[in-house]
């Protein structure tokens, strides 16, 4: 129960029909509370761009963020797998950049695996970065950095052709030797299909109940994003009320002059008289 999850384990919990569970997490505090909380799986997403960062979409993140945040995160990990995204750009530009940016995240960030968005079109890119001994998760769906020519943050596999399409890439990145799949909003249905013809385990987010295993980001799930929250999110706490009132309360004991009291202020030594 408290080893270190590897990807044979992964891989075990999928045979046995054992969910898996996973979260995001971006700083040391958050990921040693999941990792502590029995969470399987930690990633550190690129969602940090829009979740802690402030940004508008995924792609302003960059390696150097993703470095630093993992950094973090894996201070904080004993037993979870960590997984952390290699953001927009970062390894569509050359063979040697994208190998480069992988290795980052695994030597200096100390990840245990990598995710990479997209479909046939980046299976020969995972391909050397597995051969290179780096396991790899794909990333299929609503792929946001993809956002331009997906035109929004909206549900994809809806209809037949592009049902398929998915499932073919599915097949093609398994071929490729990724190790696990996250399938972002698509049909609960497509997502079944898909997770029934592969052999590695899948991590839906809006992608239904059918998956081998379940991600959400953490600050959705706890009620502390800021702004809009995806339809597929389920709130388990409202932390941002906690936190409100925590704040109202600090604010009221400074303004009265009841913070700080004794117990939280020193003196100095009692001087002896000479
Ligand atoms: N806070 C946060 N949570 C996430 O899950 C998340 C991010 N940020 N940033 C990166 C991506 C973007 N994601 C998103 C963002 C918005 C929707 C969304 O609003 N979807 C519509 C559904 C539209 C449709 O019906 O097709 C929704 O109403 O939920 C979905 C996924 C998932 N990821
Ligand atoms: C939503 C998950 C799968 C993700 O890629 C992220 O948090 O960046
Ligand atoms: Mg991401």
């Amino acid at each position: 129960m408290n080893e270190k999850i590897t990807v044979s384990t992964l891989k075990k919990y999928k045979q046995t029909g054992k969910k898996i569970t996973a979260l995001t997490a971006y700083d040391f505090p958050t990921a040693k509370i999941l990792d502590e909380s029995g969470i399987d799986m930690i990633l550190v997403g690129d969602s940090l761009g829009m979740v802690v960062l402030g940004y508008e979409s995924t792609l302003p993140v960059t390696m150097d963020d993703m470095v630093h945040h993992t950094k973090a995160v894996t201070r904080g990990v004993k037993r979870s797998f960590v997984m952390a995204d290699m953001p927009f750009m970062s390894y569509s530009i050359s063979k040697e950049t994208t190998m480069q940016n992988a290795a980052r995240l695994i030597a200096e960030g100390n990840a245990q695996s990598i995710k990479i968005e997209g479909g046939c079109e980046v299976a020969p890119i995972i391909k050397l970065i597995v051969d290179a001994g780096i396991p790899v998760i794909g990333h299929l769906g609503l792929t946001p950095q993809y956002i331009n020519q997906l035109g929004g943050y909206k549900i994809q596999g809806k209809d037949m052709e592009k049902a398929k399409k998915i499932m073919k890439d599915a097949k093609t990145l398994e071929e490729a030797g990724i190790c696990a799949l996250v399938l972002e909003c698509v049909p609960s249905e497509l997502a079944k299909d898909i997770t029934e013809n592969i052999s590695i385990p899948t991590i839906g987010i809006g992608a239904g109940p059918y998956c081998d295993g379940q991600i959400l980001v953490t600050h959705d799930m706890l009620g502390i994003t800021q702004g809009h929250r995806p339809k597929f999110v389920k709130q388990y706490a409202n932390i941002d009320e906690i936190m409100k009132n925590g704040l109202k309360n600090y604010v009221n004991d400074v303004e009265s002059g009841s913070f700080p009291s004794k117990e939280h202020s020193f003196t100095t030594e009692k001087r002896e008289n000479k």
